[in-house]
């Protein structure tokens, strides 16, 4: 994984839907390239193309033209088991809202994928996960035995179990207050910055986004902008100029 094959790297993608006469172009031919070991925010306003960049990029969604390369390799939609194979060994997800199994334990939990795609579980990373991820004492609990960021918690030691090439995540801070959605956030940029992860996140949240190492702005399906290290304050700007509709949070808020 070097500067000249990124993580992930989007070449002329742009995803329709519908037909014509009133086709929806919700990405129109994005380029992007992520180097492997950073953090990228995602942000744009209401219906600019977040979702539609997050699901064409992890293999849930398959661009109307344009390609997708996960390590220099080219994303090519096959069968739904392969992809179903490629999602659970090559991206890990955390969701807004979990997405955790109810009857099942922290250390089951977060094993899970590994389990599904029948791949030997290494006991002594999946430890240091959960001990990196805050979790340590809590393997036999289950979630509704869990704070919300604990559960959280869960899911980012889940998507990190797999070592897979990059993690997505949407609005993972979404369901969080104020003091909670900086652990998770903390957490996040640390699994980038001490286990080289490469995650991607798609947050509405000024203070979120100023979490990541640069944050890339979508308006109309295009990337219009982009802001390495920015200040919370700089992305919330920002973002009004691009007409978010919604209620930019206030700093620190
Ligand atoms: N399955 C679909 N069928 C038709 N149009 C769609 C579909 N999915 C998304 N769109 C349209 O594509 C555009 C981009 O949608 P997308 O969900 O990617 O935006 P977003 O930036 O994630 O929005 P939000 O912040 O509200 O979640 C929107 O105009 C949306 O209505």
């Amino acid at each position: 994984m070097t500067a000249d094959r990124p993580a992930l790297r989007l070449a002329g993608v742009s995803r329709t839907y519908g037909t014509p006469p009133n086709p929806v172009h919700a990405l129109r031919a994005v380029e992007l390239s992520l180097a492997a070991g950073t953090f990228t925010a995602v942000m744009g306003p209401s219906g600019s193309g977040k979702s539609t960049l997050l699901h064409c990029a992890a293999g849930l969604d398959e661009p109307t033209s344009g390609q997708v390369l996960l390590d220099g390799t080219p994303l090519t939609h096959g069968s739904e088991t392969a992809m179903t194979k490629f999602r659970r060994t090559r991206v890990g997800f955390v969701f807004q809202q979990f997405n955790l199994l109810p009857t099942l334990t922290v250390w089951q939990n977060t094993t899970l994928p590994l389990r599904l795609a029948g791949r030997e579980i290494d006991r002594a990373f999946v430890h240091e996960v959960l001990e990196r991820t805050g979790l340590g004492d809590r393997l036999r609990h289950r979630p509704d035995e869990l704070s919300g960021g604990q559960q959280q918690r869960v899911a980012i030691a889940r998507a990190l179990v797999t070592r897979p090439s990059l993690i997505f995540a949407d609005e993972p801070t979404g369901a969080l207050d104020t003091a909670t959605a900086r652990e998770i956030l903390g957490l996040l940029a640390e699994s980038v910055h001490t286990m080289g992860q490469t995650v991607v996140m798609v947050t509405h949240d000024p203070v979120a986004a100023a979490y990541a190492d640069s944050v890339v702005f979508l308006a109309d399906g295009r990337i219009v902008d982009r802001l390495h290290r920015p200040s919370a304050q700089a992305v919330a700007e920002l973002m009004t100029l691009l007409g978010d509709r919604r209620r930019p949070r206030a700093v620190g808020e």
